[in-house]
């Protein structure tokens, strides 16, 4: 196993990162995978919508083993992870990231210090997706230097193009820098409300924008109260509403993942055949 690193990443806050990642991680478990779910913000939403409610009394979390990377200090095997019911592994954050990110400025290798983490536990996993927080500072950097491609969650109510174009600069960047296999999964239309047809204009409005460049997801998450529910209730759409719409979204979405990740294999036997 090698897992597939994915960063769910959006420097506008609220697009549904944060649950996109918790319901893929879950789908994807329910389709027989390893996977980790690494939670890269501050603010912890990720714990916390996985039950963790209060993630400022957790003493070991991603601040602490990347902390050991910049010290140098080994790290124990699934240091700081913890499993959820749902059959997939957290590695928590809370607070203590945002000194990270200010000790970062002045690490060695500081665009890599995730990257030399997740390159220790990588192998246990068939796939990892990073949690990204709002904004495109160094953590977020971190996530994209890591990770093989990018998931851009993009709420269907307002016109994303301008906030995309920053986002797309910093994958560029990082490409051209640290990264250059880096690539972009799709941009997922989420909370999208079928009442209206703002969805379909915003997802033709990408698609004329970024012409064939940038794929959009077929999947569209439906916008419902059901999924702003589970955060208060630490489980999957699966457990809390399995016949809603939402579900149904997170597992063709998960489908969609699989079928990139398959054609990935396929072309990179090609290329070692
Ligand atoms: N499909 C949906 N339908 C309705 N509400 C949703 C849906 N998906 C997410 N939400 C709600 O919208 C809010 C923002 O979602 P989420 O936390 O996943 O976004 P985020 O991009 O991770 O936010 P942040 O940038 O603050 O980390 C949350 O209150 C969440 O419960």
């Amino acid at each position: 196993m090698n897992a597939k690193v994915i960063a769910i990443a959006n420097q506008k806050g609220g697009v549904g990162k944060t649950t996109t990642c918790a319901n893929l991680g879950i789908g994807l478990a329910q389709e027989g995978k390893k996977v980790l779910l690494a939670d890269c913000d501050p603010q912890g939403s990720l714990s916390i919508s996985l039950g963790y409610s209060q993630p400022d009394t957790l003493s070991t979390t991603l601040a602490t083993v990347m902390g050991k990377v910049i010290m140098d200090i080994p790290i124990e095997n699934k240091e700081g992870i913890l499993r959820h019911e749902e059959n997939v592994d957290l590695l928590p954050a809370n607070i203590e990231l945002s000194g990270m990110e200010v000790s970062l400025v002045n690490a060695m290798s500081r665009e890599t210090v995730l990257k030399q983490y997740l390159d220790t536990v990588r192998k246990q996993y068939d796939f990892i997706l990073l949690d990204c927080m709002p904004s495109l500072g160094m953590l977020t950097v971190n996530a994209l230097a890591s990770a093989d491609s990018v998931i851009i969650p993009v709420q269907a109510q307002y016109l994303p193009v301008k906030g995309l174009e920053q986002l797309l600069q910093t994958i560029g960047k990082v490409r051209k820098q640290i990264n250059p296999q880096l690539k972009i999964d799709g941009i997922l239309l989420t909370m999208v409300d079928n009442r209206t047809n703002f969805a379909k204009e915003i997802s033709s409005l990408l698609r004329e924008t970024y012409g064939g460049s940038i794929k959009v997801f077929a999947t569209d998450i439906p916008h419902s109260v059901r999924a702003a529910e589970i955060s208060a209730e630490g489980k999957s759409i699966f457990a809390h509403d399995p016949k809603g719409k939402v579900a149904e979204g997170y597992i063709n979405l998960t489908k969609e993942v699989l079928k990139i990740e398959k054609l990935r294999q396929k072309h990179k036997a090609g290329i070692s055949r």
